[in-house]
């Protein structure tokens, strides 16, 4: 249900944080004003800034460090930890190797993926069976990236307890056989700087990453301070950049939110153009469903939303491998 929204909100989420685990936070008024922003800025955008949410700005900015030095590297270090079929889709694609929508993307980047074992799910997650591969160089990078996705991970529960609330259901309405479990991706990307200029001397529309919806619940990106890239788009078809904010993350809704809430929420499109002569870096870590989950639309939100079902059921892990073998060639 997305509108012709300008600008994406900010939401300051430290009440959120402190309190959603509390017994009694359905009755704190500073959690039901965080709450509130969250359903308006979930309806309107499917897009927010979050600050307030308790990881270290060090970490953060560590992080994007890291990338950086990684990808600064010539190709035959980086080929070192190369993402195939043969690996479960998990390590380092180079720029033109993944595709949205039959077209190359001008960015690099190492997937990574929770643990799946052979035969698990009935063998569901069997094209994704393999072991993260993390670069020896620059060191401490796996121990860096691992801090931070247990934080992630932490933080995005929390996010999903003030969405359970704002949809009006229990505050734990998508534990359990939702995401009691929750599978996570995690994606370390680079954008090559555009170099190239059009005959009127202006910069390329260099497509770093094509428009598309994520695949899960909830993503939290960590990009780049010093360049705007990520562009959302309204319902008007209008781009509206997500200008960084330090210190903050950028929040989007994936397709499974947007199945269970019966569109309540919408999986925004977005894409990224790297127009700046610099590298930029994004590291984004989605927040997912069990692997084995089916979604569906909640009942209570099919209620709100005119009693009938928009979207058939889905099982989040078919979503996500039918998803990574249309991404790459091989
Ligand atoms: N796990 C997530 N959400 N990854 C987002 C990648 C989006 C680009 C991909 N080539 C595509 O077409 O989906
Ligand atoms: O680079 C970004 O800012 C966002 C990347 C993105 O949308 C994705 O990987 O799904
Ligand atoms: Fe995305």
């Amino acid at each position: 249900m997305s509108t012709d929204f300008q600008s994406i909100p900010l939401i300051d989420i430290s009440p959120l944080v402190a309190k959603c685990d509390d017994p009694n936070v359905s009755q704190n008024k500073d959690v039901a004003e965080v709450v509130r922003l969250l359903d308006q800025a979930c309806r309107e955008a499917g897009f927010f800034y979050v600050k307030g949410h308790g990881i270290p700005d060090s970490l953060i900015k560590e992080v994007r460090e890291i990338t950086h030095k990684y990808f600064g590297q010539p190709y035959e270090e980086k080929l070192k930890i190369k993402l195939s079929h043969k690996t479960g889709y998990r390590g380092y694609q180079r720029v033109g190797e993944n595709i949205t929508k039959g077209i190359p993307d001008r960015h690099e980047a190492i997937d990574c993926y929770s643990e799946l074992k052979k035969g698990m799910y009935g063998g569901l997650g069997d094209p994704l069976v393999g072991i993260n591969k993390w670069p020896s160089d620059p060191p401490r990078f796996k121990e860096v990236m691992e801090e931070y996705l247990a934080l992630c991970t932490e933080l995005s529960r929390k996010i999903m307890r003030g969405i359970a609330l704002a949809l009006g259901g229990s505050v734990d309405e998508f534990e359990g056989k939702i995401a009691g479990d929750p599978f996570w991706v995690f994606r370390i990307i680079g954008y090559p700087g555009s170099l190239s200029t059009t005959d009127e001397g202006l910069p390329k529309n260099d497509v770093g990453c094509g428009a598309h919806t994520d695949y899960g619940l909830l993503t939290l990106v960590n990009q780049d301070d010093d360049k705007t890239a990520l562009q959302v788009r309204n319902v008007s078809g209008e781009w509206i950049s997500a200008v960084p904010i330090p210190g903050t993350f950028v929040c989007n809704i994936g397709d499974m939110l947007k199945i269970l809430t019966n569109g309540i929420y919408e999986s925004t499109l977005h894409r990224v153009i790297n127009n700046s002569p610099k590298y930029r870096v994004c590291v984004a870590y989605f927040y997912e469903p069990n692997f084995n989950a089916s979604i569906r639309p909640l009942e209570m939100c099919v209620k709100k939303s005119g009693g009938e079902k928009k979207f058939e059921a889905a099982v989040y892990g078919e979503h996500l491998v039918s998803k990574v073998l249309t991404n790459f060639t091989y």
